[in-house]
């Protein structure tokens, strides 16, 4: 069986595009009083790993990002595939505003204990027949995130064609069931349906500090291209990483080059 085109996995070593701007410059942000930070985690602020659990946080970005906070009177926030738990440990011990499960929650303030959640659990008897795809090979990692099921092929890259089948068997059992079907990097996510990143940048932008700033947005995925769309509403601009896509400003050829760029923000 095919994939559906909207189920296809993306590519993470896919070129820049040569046409696109290949550089973002610091000069088209706003100062950082009048700007909103909005950064995608995976791909974008930090390298690609093995396995979800092995990212790293270099101190220098860290660093960066604690600024960036501070000199934007907090508007800064990571809108994120993962969940804000996990955002959480990971750039531990530091605490950000975050979109977190692809815009199933939303914490505003980094010392706030306040999650808005923005959808249901995905079902349990659901969670454990997607669970049952790992056993096809080892390799295949699942992430539970709440809201929506990883099952993760970096390890099992042979993988990925059985993943996509087995997940649309699945789908074409509960042709009702309110779910969609995320491809990402090495990853089929099931999620459920209702909530984008796009959906929680809409709702963070009607809040202090981010209401009435130009943000801007860096991203790597085909789960970013929801907020690329939507920055033009608030005079903000997008920013791909590693890929081509519409509408952007510019863009990054790896994570390394987001993270010189970001340094770069606090030095003007
Ligand atoms: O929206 P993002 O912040 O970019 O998160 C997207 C997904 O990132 C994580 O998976 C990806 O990164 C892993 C660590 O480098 C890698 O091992 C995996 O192959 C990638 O797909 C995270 O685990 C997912 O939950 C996020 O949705
Ligand atoms: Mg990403």
């Amino acid at each position: 069986m095919k994939h559906d085109v909207a189920e296809m996995p993306v590519d993470d070593d896919i070129a820049p595009d040569e046409a696109a701007p290949d550089k973002a410059p610091a000069s088209l942000i706003p100062p950082l009083g009048e700007t909103a930070v909005l950064l995608d985690i995976d791909g974008t602020l930090l390298d690609f790993a093995p396995t979800p659990r092995e990212v790293w946080v270099p101190p220098e970005l860290a660093q960066t990002l604690r600024l960036l906070h501070e000199r934007t009177g907090g508007a800064l926030a990571l809108v994120s595939g993962r969940s804000l738990n996990d955002i959480d440990l990971i750039f531990a011990p530091d605490l950000f505003p975050a979109i977190g499960g692809h815009g199933a929650e939303m914490r505003l303030h980094p010392d706030s204990e306040a999650v808005a959640a923005h959808a249901p659990p995905l079902d349990k008897e659901l969670k454990r027949r997607l669970a049952a795809i790992a056993k096809l090979s080892p390799g295949i990692l699942l992430e539970d995130k709440g809201y929506s099921l990883a099952l993760h092929y970096r390890l099992a890259p042979h993988a990925e064609k059985a993943i996509y089948e087995a997940v649309s068997l699945i789908r074409a059992d509960l042709p009702n069931a309110p779910i969609e079907v995320l491809p990402g990097k090495s990853v089929c996510e099931i999620k459920q349906a209702g909530f984008t990143k796009a959906s929680g940048v809409l709702e963070l932008m009607t809040h202090e500090p981010f209401k009435g700033r130009r943000p801007f947005f860096i991203g790597d995925d085909v789960t970013d291209d929801s907020v690329f769309a939507i920055m033009p509403d608030y005079d903000g601009l997008s920013f791909s990483v590693g890929r081509r896509a519409a509408d952007v400003a510019g863009q990054f050829g790896a994570p390394s080059d987001v993270r010189a760029f970001l340094a770069q923000l606090l030095d003007r």
